[in-house]
Formats: structure tokens, sequence, C-alpha cells
């Protein structure tokens, strides 16, 4: 009998990613055998303590010395799943100039890095996945570079951050005021114990930066994308958008208008009519508009050891096929555009304005005559009394650019009839 090849593999990263990596790789040994005709081997694992007890994993296999890896000439790929930006970009750089292969989950790394990143493995020839770094399980980095490849993609929108999608939910269903909801998150483990890049929109705009590169083939960087969060959103707001007939999801937003991409975050009103208004608890879906296809929307786990693990995998075994047919290299940069990103100020967004206000003849005129000044135009407008003399008064508008809307609001604060603007939401 012929002996089998071996490809050997180093494992940066033993934590919730990498745990998962290493007993799927365990688990689907033999159907990765044959699938590509070679048996994967995890050969080393680097992590930062290596005295904690690692249960099912041979000790033999762990350094904290990096270049055990990247200086092992039998090892051919490495998946790093430790995260953040250093020592993970020193590492990977250096492993694809020793001729390795990467695979990565890392999307802080590549949504600030991954033009230099793409760049080294090309120059290196060698492969440099990241099919995990957005909405985790979802595959949304290979439909977009390869399936939808005939395409002019116009929009790629998604609720790509599951702990922000549960808090919201909970807010939704059960009427949790957001604390609640955060705590409820925290116990069960969807958020980190620091759960600030998720709640502040950050984890979803490094995802942004690195689906608006994929769909609109120009390079978008974290810095490129407007965030903001989900702490300012109230229960009353959520009562608010279940009168008009929507819900509030956190939406991470990649458009090309006008010639240029928009690449912004924000909690957003969304009709629940819209696909992306069925996606609760902890789930991911990115819905994506291309000349050709039309709509199409991806679901599924964002996060986990096991889902996150299965992009990784994939990846994993595609870089194997690859080494198998010669052609490491293939799937590289397709960044060949430069497009400007659009100033967040100029993003047209339609918008939901809540604020105590004097209950008297003449306010709303007074209101509304503001906002025209700013060229805001009224859609539907909610009053409601809310003690003598005051009233709650939601405004509806039409879409307007985003630095009117903000010169708007600065005027209406100043009005002796506005008390104050309680919530200002977009709409999608
Ligand atoms: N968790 C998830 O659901 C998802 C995570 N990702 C991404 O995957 C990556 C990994 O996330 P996750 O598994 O949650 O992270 P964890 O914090 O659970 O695990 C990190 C692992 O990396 C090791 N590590 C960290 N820093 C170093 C270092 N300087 N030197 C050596 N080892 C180090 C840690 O070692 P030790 O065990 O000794 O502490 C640990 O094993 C991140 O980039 C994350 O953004 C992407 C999608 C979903
Ligand atoms: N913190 C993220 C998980 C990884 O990407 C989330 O809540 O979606």
């Amino acid at each position: 009998m012929t002996e089998r090849k071996i490809i050997k593999a180093g494992l940066l990263g033993l934590g919730t990613v990498g745990t998962g990596v290493y007993k799927l790789a365990k688990r689907q040994k033999e159907e990765i055998e044959k699938k590509t005709g070679v048996s994967l081997q995890i050969e080393g694992i680097l992590v930062h303590n290596i005295e904690k007890k690692r249960e099912g994993v041979d000790p033999s296999l762990l350094t904290d010395n990096y270049r055990d890896l990247t200086g092992n000439e039998e090892i051919s790929v490495i998946i790093e799943v430790m995260g953040g930006i250093e020592p993970a970009k020193t590492i990977i750089l250096e492993a694809m100039r020793a001729g390795k292969s990467v695979v990565t989950a890392n999307k802080d790394l590549v949504a600030v890095h991954g033009a230099q990143l793409y760049e080294t493995a090309a120059e290196n020839g060698v492969d440099f996945l990241f099919e995990a770094a957005v909405a985790g399980g979802i595959p949304i980095i290979r439909p977009l570079k390869q399936c939808l490849a005939g395409n002019e993609i116009s929009d790629a929108v998604g609720i790509v951050n599951g702990t922000t999608n549960y808090i919201l939910t909970r807010m939704f269903e059960d009427n949790m005021e957001f604390q609640e909801a955060l705590d409820q998150a925290t116990e069960l483990g969807y958020a980190e114990a620091d759960p600030t890049a998720d709640i502040q929109g950050l984890d979803a705009g490094r995802k942004i930066a690195i689906l608006a590169s994929t769909a609109f083939h120009s390079r978008v960087v974290f810095d490129d994308v407007y965030t903001e969060g989900i702490t300012k959103i109230t229960a009353r707001d959520i009562r608010y958008a279940k009168e008009f007939d929507s819900v509030i999801k956190l939406l991470g937003i990649a458009r090309q208008r006008d010639g240029q991409i928009e690449a912004a975050v924000y909690p957003m009103l969304i009709s629940k009519d819209h696909p992306l208004a069925t996606v609760r608890d902890s789930f991911n879906a990115v819905f994506v508009h291309g000349d050709a296809v039309d709509d199409v929307m991806f679901y599924g786990r964002g996060a986990g050891e096991f889902p996150t693990a299965s992009a990784v995998m994939g990846d994993v075994i595609d870089v194997i096929r690859n080494m198998q047919y010669g052609c490491t290299g293939r799937i590289g940069c397709t960044c060949y555009r430069t497009t400007p990103v659009k100033n967040p100020g100029d993003i047209k967004n339609k918008f939901f304005i809540r604020m105590q206000v004097v209950n008297k003849p003449g306010v709303l005129a007074a209101i509304a005559g503001e906002l025209a000044t700013h060229k805001v135009s009224i859609s539907k407008v909610v009053q409601k009394v809310i003690k003598s003399g005051m009233a709650e008064l939601v405004i509806g508008t039409e879409e307007v650019k985003e630095y009117h809307m903000a010169d708007a609001l600065n005027d209406l604060k100043k009005l002796d009839v506005v008390h104050e603007i309680s919530s200002v939401i977009r709409e999608y």
C-alpha cells in the first residue's frame, strides 16, 4: 500500500475557535483524507499559557514560542486563531515569507492590514484565506469572490454581530432594557468579559471593512467605516419600532452609491417584512444585491466554537486542495479598483427622531419649519401627550444627507419648545 501524503499545520491559539479547529481536524480526519487525498496533521499549537490544562490535547504539541511553528520546514499551513494585531501580524508575515499558507479568523487584523497580508502572500506564492473573519460560520467571502464573481455588487448589508443581535432580540421579545439584556448575553457567554467592541459597533465595523473590500474590489479599512453602537437604544425605542411594524437591528452597511462606497454600522429600524428582520438571537445574516443575481441572503451562526471552526476548516481544505493541484495563491486579492469611500456625512438615510416637546399650538409648525430649513422632509408624525403641557413627538423623515440631519438636530435643540431629543434612529 502506498503511504498517504501528510500535510502538517501549525495552529496559533487554542481558545474557543482553536479548540473547535483542533477537535474538527480529529473528527473529520478520515473525511478530509477522502476529500483531499492527503492527511492533515496538527503538528504544533501556539498558546500563551503553556501550563494550562487542555482537555483532550496532546501536551507535547503545545509551545509558547511561535518560531517552533514558523521555523518548522515540515509545516506548510499556519492556522491563526489567536486574535489581536500583534504578535499575530508578525507571525503571519514570517510564516508567509517561509512559504507557508495562512488561514485566519482574525477580523481585527484583516480589517486593518489586509492589503499587506495579501501582498506578502502573493510575493511568496502562498494562500491567504479568512472566511471565518466575517460572520463566523456563514460562507460569504468565498461566495462573493467566486459564485457571485459575475455580478456588480451594489449592496452587502448584514447583521454581523451576534452579541448585539441577541441583546436587541431580548429587548424586542422580552421588553428588556439594554443593560438587562447585556447582562443576560454575558451570562450565556455570548458577550465577552469586555463587550465594548460588540456593543459599540466596532466588531461589526471590522467585518464591514472586509466585506466592502471583497464585494466592491476596492480596499476599505476599519478607519473608513463609520460606527455607532446600540448602547443608547431603549425599551421605549423598541416599543415605537413595534408600532411602526419594524424591528431595530445593528446593521452593517456596505453599499456602492454615486460612484462611492458607503461603509457604516448603526442601529436601524427595519420593516418586519424584510428578511433581515427575521434574524433572531445570536444569528447573523448578510443580504447581498448583485446586478445579475438580484437579492441573495446568507444566514447562520456568526460565532462560536464549531461554526467558526467550520469556516476555518473549509479554508484549510481549500489550501490543501490548492497544494495538491500546484495552484497555491489562486484566490488572492481582488481589490483592483480604487473607489473612494464616501464621507459619512454625505450618506443619505431616513431617520426617526423622538423628542419631548411643549404641547401647545404652533410647536409642530416650528419644528417642521426648522427641519425644512435643513432640507429635511417629514414622512410621518406621531404625537403622544405624556403629561400636562408636555408631549412626545416621533418624527419620521425622508432620505436626507447625514450632515443636514446633524445640523437640523443641533438647531432643533436650541428651540425653546424642544425639551429633549431622546433618540435619533436611522431607518433601513
Ligand atoms: N470566538 C468566536 O466565536 C469568533 C472568533 N473569531 C476570531 O477568532 C480569533 C480567536 O478567537 P477566540 O478563539 O474567541 O479567542 P480566545 O481568546 O478564546 O483564544 C485565543 C487563543 O490564542 C492564544 N493566544 C492569544 N494571544 C497569544 C499570544 N500572544 N501568544 C500565544 N498565544 C496567544 C491564547 O492562549 P491561552 O489559551 O494560553 O490563553 C488562546 O489559546 C480572534 O481573532 C477572533 O476575533 C472570529 C469569529 C468568531
Ligand atoms: N463577538 C462576535 C463574535 C465573533 O465574531 C459576535 O458577537 O458576533
